[in-house]
C-alpha cells in the first residue's frame, strides 16, 4: 500500500472529550471516527487491526471445538417475551417496528436467539455437547457512552453459547472456554487478571471476567498476591474485622451542629470513622424503606445487598422516605428509637462494634457510646465492599486492588434459558431433559482499545508486532530524489513479493512529518532510504526501543523476516 493512495487521516490534536489515551490515539492515528455519541466508524487502519484480533479469537474458539455461525442483529420480540426479558430491559434496549408494526430489537446479546436455534434443530443427547459462536455487532443504548469504543452503543462482540446434557458437561465446556480465553488474551499481549464475577441478572451460577489492568477501567478488582484469589469488587469478599471489645460506657447525646458526614463527625469527635455506625436508607421495588448499618469506614455493596435481601430494584431513600423513618432530615439517621417495623440489615462487622456513635434522628445531634442492645438488627450479612488492605478470605494475606477494563466475561447459565424456551433433548432413556448452557463473551472492539491502553508512548501507539496494521513502513527521506524514490519502490515491491504487509510512504512531505505519522500509527519497523544509499545501505528504525540499525540493501528481506521471526 502507498500512503499517496491510502486513507489514514491522522490528526495532531483531538477534542478534550477524548479522555483516555486509547480514545485520543484511535482518533489521532486515523483508526476511528465518531459517527454519533457511542457510535464509531472504523477506518482502514482500525479495521485491519480489528480483523487481526477477530482472527485470533476465531482460531482459538475453533481450536476449542466451537463452531462459528452468524446470527441476525434484528431480533423478533416474541423470543424475548418467551424468556420474560422483553420487559426486563428498559431504555438500554434498541427497539423498533417493521413495516407491519411487529416489534423487534437490535440484539444486545443472543441467549434467546441461540437457544431458539438449538431447540429447533437438536433433539438427542448424541448431538451434544455443542458450542456455537459468532462475531457480530451488538447494540446497547448506554446511558453514558464514554472512553471511545470502550463503552459504545454499538460494538463488536464474540459471543458463544454452549449446550450440554448436564452440569458435568457444562463444567467441561466452561473450562474449555476459560483456556481459550487465556490463549486469546495472551496472544493479544494483554496484561489481564481473571476474576470471579457477579452473574448480574443474566442468571446462572458463576462467572469469571477477564480484566485488562488499566487505570481507566470502570471495574474495580480485588486480588491477593499471595494465593491468587481475585474477584470483581461487586463480588469480592474479605475477612470481617473483629473490633476490640470495650467495657460498656455511658450513652450520651451530643450536639453536633451541621455535622452530616462520617468524616466530619469523626474529626469533630476525634474518633476513628470505624467507631461510627453508618446508617444508609434504601427502598426496594415494593417501596419498602429499610436501613443498612455498616462501620463508618465501609461502603455499601449494593449488588451484595440486593442478593442478600432478594431485591430486584434498589434505590437510595429520598429525603421524604428518610423523614418517614427517622422523623429527621438526612445526615443524622440512626437505628436507635425508630419504629420496630423498619427492617434493619447490618454488615457482619457491626457484630463486634461497642461504644459506637449513631445519628440521633434529631437534627444536629448524634449519640455516643451506643451498643447493640439499643436496637434490633433483622439480618446480618456481607453487604460491604472488600478493600485494599483487608485480609484475604482464602489465605489471610493483605488484599490489593486495581482498576480493570472488562474484555471478556464467561457464565455458567445452567438451565435458565433452556427451561424458559423448552430447549430440551432426549436422554439415553428417551426422557426429555433441559440442556445445560453456558455463555461466553469477548468485547472485540473494546479489546482493540485495551491493547492501545497498554501499548503506547509519547509518540503514539506501540502495537505488539503481530497486531500492527502494517508490518513495515518504507520511507524515502526525499521523494524528489530520483535514486531514493526508485530504491524505495524496489524495496517496497521486494517486500510485497515476500508477503510482507508494507506501507510505502511516498508522500511529498518532510521526513520528520512522515516519521511522526508512522510512529503515531505504530508501525513496528521503518526502513529509511537516505544518504547511506551511496554506501549501499539503508537504516532500520525499530518502533519500540527506538533503536536504529544500518543494513546492506541485500540483507533487508532477511532482516525483516528475522524481526518477524518468519524464517
Ligand atoms: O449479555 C449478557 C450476558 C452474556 C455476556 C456474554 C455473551 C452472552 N451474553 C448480559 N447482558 C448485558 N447487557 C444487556 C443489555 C440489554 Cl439491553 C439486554 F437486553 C440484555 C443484556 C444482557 O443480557
Ligand atoms: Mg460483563
Amino acid at each position: 500500500m502507498k500512503t499517496s493512495k491510502y486513507f489514514m487521516p491522522t490528526l495532531r490534536e483531538v477534542s478534550s472529550d477524548a479522555e483516555t489515551i486509547s480514545h485520543q490515539l484511535m482518533l489521532r492515528a486515523g483508526l476511528i471516527r465518531k459517527q454519533a455519541a457511542g457510535i464509531y466508524t472504523y477506518l482502514p487502519l482500525g479495521f485491519k487491526v480489528l480483523k487481526k484480533i477477530e482472527n485470533i479469537v476465531r482460531e482459538e474458539m475453533e481450536r476449542s471445538g466451537a463452531i462459528e455461525i452468524l446470527a441476525s442483529a434484528l431480533q423478533n420480540a416474541e423470543l424475548w417475551q418467551e424468556s420474560h426479558r422483553w420487559y426486563e430491559y428498559g431504555a438500554e434496549m434498541f427497539r423498533l417496528q417493521d413495516r407491519h408494526g411487529r416489534d423487534f430489537c437490535l440484539g444486545p446479546t443472543h441467549e434467546e436467539i441461540f437457544t431458539d436455534l438449538v431447540r429447533n434443530n437438536i433433539s438427542s443427547y448424541r448431538q451434544l455437547p455443542l458450542n456455537l459462536f459468532q462475531i457480530q455487532t451488538k447494540y446497547r443504548d448506554e446511558k453514558r457512552p464514554r472512553f471511545g469504543v470502550i463503552r459504545s452503543r454499538e460494538f463488536i462482540m464474540k459471543d458463544a453459547y454452549s449446550f450440554d446434557i448436564d452440569e458435568e458437561g457444562l463444567n467441561k465446556s466452561y473450562e474449555e472456554m476459560y483456556k481459550a480465553y487465556r490463549r486469546i488474551f495472551d496472544r493479544c499481549n494483554l496484561k489481564y487478571q481473571v476474576v470471579e464475577a457477579d452473574t448480574g441478572n443474566i442468571g446462572g451460577s458463576s462467572s469469571h471476567e477477564f480484566m485488562v489492568i488499566s487505570e481507566v477501567g470502570e471495574d474495580s478488582l480485588i486480588f491477593c498476591d499471595n494465593c491468587g484469589y481475585s474477584a470483581n469488587v461487586e463480588k469480592a469478599q474479605a475477612v470481617d474485622r473483629q473490633f476490640v471489645a470495650e467495657s460498656i460506657k455511658k450513652k450520651e447525646k451530643v450536639y453536633t451542629p451541621n455535622i452530616k458526614t462520617i468524616d466530619k463527625l469523626a474529626e469533630f469527635l476525634s474518633i476513628e470513622s470505624s467507631k461510627i455506625l453508618k446508617a444508609v436508607l434504601y427502598t426496594d421495588e415494593k417501596a419498602r424503606t429499610f436501613m443498612c448499618l455498616l462501620p463508618g469506614d465501609r461502603e455499601v455493596n449494593e449488588i451484595k445487598l440486593k442478593k442478600l435481601l432478594g431485591i430486584k430494584e434498589l434505590n437510595l431513600a429520598s429525603e421524604e422516605e428518610i423523614y418517614k423513618v427517622t422523623k429527621c432530615k438526612p445526615g443524622f439517621s440512626g437505628p436507635v428509637g425508630i419504629n420496630k417495623e423498619v427492617f434493619i440489615v447490618a454488615d457482619n462487622e457491626v457484630k463486634t462494634m461497642t461504644n459506637f456513635v449513631v445519628g440521633a434522628n434529631e437534627e444536629d445531634y448524634h449519640i455516643i457510646n451506643v451498643n447493640l442492645n439499643e436496637f434490633n438488627v433483622n439480618i446480618y450479612g456481607d453487604i460491604k465492599n472488600a478493600e485494599e488492605g483487608d485480609n484475604c478470605i482464602k489465605c489471610g494475606n493483605k488484599l490489593s486492588s486495581s482498576k480493570g477494563i472488562e474484555v471478556g466475561h464467561i457464565f455458567k447459565l445452567g438451565t435458565k434459558y433452556s427451561k424458559l424456551l423448552k430447549a430440551t433433548y432426549l436422554d439415553k432413556n428417551g426422557k426429555e431433559q433441559p440442556m445445560v448452557m453456558g455463555c461466553y463473551g469477548i468485547g472485540i472492539t473494546r479489546t482493540l482499545a485495551a491493547i492501545i491502553e497498554q501499548n503506547n508512548d509519547e509518540d503514539g501507539i506501540c502495537w505488539p508486532k503481530h497486531l500492527a496494521p502494517f508490518e513495515v513502513a518504507v520511507i524515502p527521506v526525499n521523494i524528489k530524489d530520483e535514486e531514493q524514490a526508485n530504491l524505495a519502490e524496489k524495496i517496497y515491491e521486494q517486500l510485497k513479493n515476500h508477503n510482507i504487509d508494507v506501507l510505502l510512504d511516498d508522500r511529498d512531505e518532510r521526513v520528520g512529518v512522515k516519521f511522526k505519522d508512522i510512529d503515531l500509527i505504530g508501525i513496528p519497523l521503518k526502513i529509511v532510504i537516505g544518504k547511506k544509499i551511496s554506501e549501499g545501505q539503508v537504516e532500520l528504525k525499530f518502533r519500540s526501543g527506538k533503536e536504529t540499525k544500518l543494513v546492506n540493501i541485500g540483507d533487508i528481506i532477511e532482516e525483516v523476516k528475522n524481526f518477524y521471526s518468519l524464517t
